[in-house]
């Protein structure tokens, strides 16, 4: 039997200073984030002076943006409705496991294991459509060192970035599709920023690792399926945390679009299936708020594809091309 696991970044256990603290310095600790720094300073820097300066803001944000009806972050709580229908929809062991924190992967494991017992192949799905060092690459080292640790009796495949595949740009064309009807004046496409020293890095090593590439080509197929006009679309960047970092920046480009007269936008991120931080505070919060203060008339945010059963349907396509 085989069995899958949804593979996400994580989030704080709570959204108390104390633990949004914990899950940025276990974040910022990992030399796939912070590459920058020597090996020797990097935990110094993530546990004891950014995560502390970091804590108290970044838990506001969580505070806005949190699930109280379920008491957990948005993110895992979508990732676990996520991996329920896909255990109803398949019949097959379905977990959720995070990079940093809970669920782990050696716990996720251990609960598909006791799910069921002639597991022979589990098929990691990381649920990053774009390829990135700090996302897709940290994540499935992270599976690869926990399966490597100790003897298990299955296999473990991992499936490939998704930036192009037809169920992911129909799904998300699906879900522009009523907001593009209302009539719209530009469609924002957010993703997360990234520092351009891994965008190069990425670069050098072809399309399958370059992030840029592939946010552009997902960007351009939505676009064809859609069958709308290019020249209204804007791709923007979020999270940049210094000067060197992708751009155009979400909220400044929001800000730029509302005071140029600019009245009716649509935006959503194509970067993460699952709604969190960066889509439910950065999108719907922060750029909404920029784009209405500077003058703009109606801003319309798309919720992420999260447990909508189309996207289920797809998603178990993809996922059945690694079987
Ligand atoms: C596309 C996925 C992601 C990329 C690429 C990525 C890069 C990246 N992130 C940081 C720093 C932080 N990320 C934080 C939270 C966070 N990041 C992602 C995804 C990507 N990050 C997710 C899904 C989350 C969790 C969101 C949630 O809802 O819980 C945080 C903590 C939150 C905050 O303070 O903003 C930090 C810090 C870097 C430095 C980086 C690339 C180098
Ligand atoms: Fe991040």
């Amino acid at each position: 039997m085989r069995g899958i696991l949804i593979l996400n970044t994580g989030s704080p256990k709570t959204k108390n200073r104390e633990d949004v603290k914990f899950f940025i310095g276990a974040m910022l600790s990992d030399p796939l984030v912070m590459s920058t720094v020597p090996n020797w300073f990097r935990d110094i820097l993530a546990k004891r002076i950014i995560a502390p300066l970091r804590a108290s803001n970044s838990a506001s944000h969580y505070e806005l943006i949190w699930d109280n009806e379920h008491n957990e972050s948005p993110l895992i709580y979508n990732s676990l409705e996520l991996a329920k229908k896909i255990q109803a929809a398949t019949g097959m062991p379905t977990e959720i496991a995070m990079r940093y924190g809970n669920p782990s992967v050696p716990d996720a494991f251990a609960r598909l294991q006791k799910k069921c017992a002639t597991l022979h192949e589990v098929i990691v799905v990381p649920m990053f459509p774009q390829y990135a060092q700090s996302s897709y690459q940290t994540a499935v080292d992270e599976v690869g060192r926990c399966f490597l640790i100790k003897p298990h009796s299955f296999r473990i495949k991992f499936v490939e970035p998704y930036y192009n595949k037809p169920g992911y740009i129909s799904s998300l064309a699906q879900s522009i599709k009523p907001f593009i009807e209302k009539g719209y004046d530009k469609l924002v496409f957010s993703f997360h920023s990234l520092p351009i020293a891994h965008v190069e890095i990425g670069w050098n090593k072809g399309k399958e690792f370059d992030y840029v590439y592939q946010v552009k080509e997902t960007v351009r197929l939505v676009t064809k399926e859609l069958g709308i006009d290019p020249k209204k679309n804007r791709i923007v960047y979020s999270s940049a945390i210094g000067s060197k970092w992708l751009k155009p920046d979400l909220e400044e480009t929001m800000k730029q679009l509302a005071q140029s007269g600019t009245e009716r936008v649509i935006a959503l991120t194509a970067g993460f299936p699952a709604d969190n931080l960066e889509s439910l505070y950065d999108i719907d919060i922060v750029a909404r708020e920029a784009f209405e203060s500077n003058g703009g008339k109606e801003f319309h945010f798309v919720p992420g594809l999260n447990a909508e059963d189309f996207w289920v349907q797809e998603l178990i396509k993809i996922i059945a091309g690694k079987v």
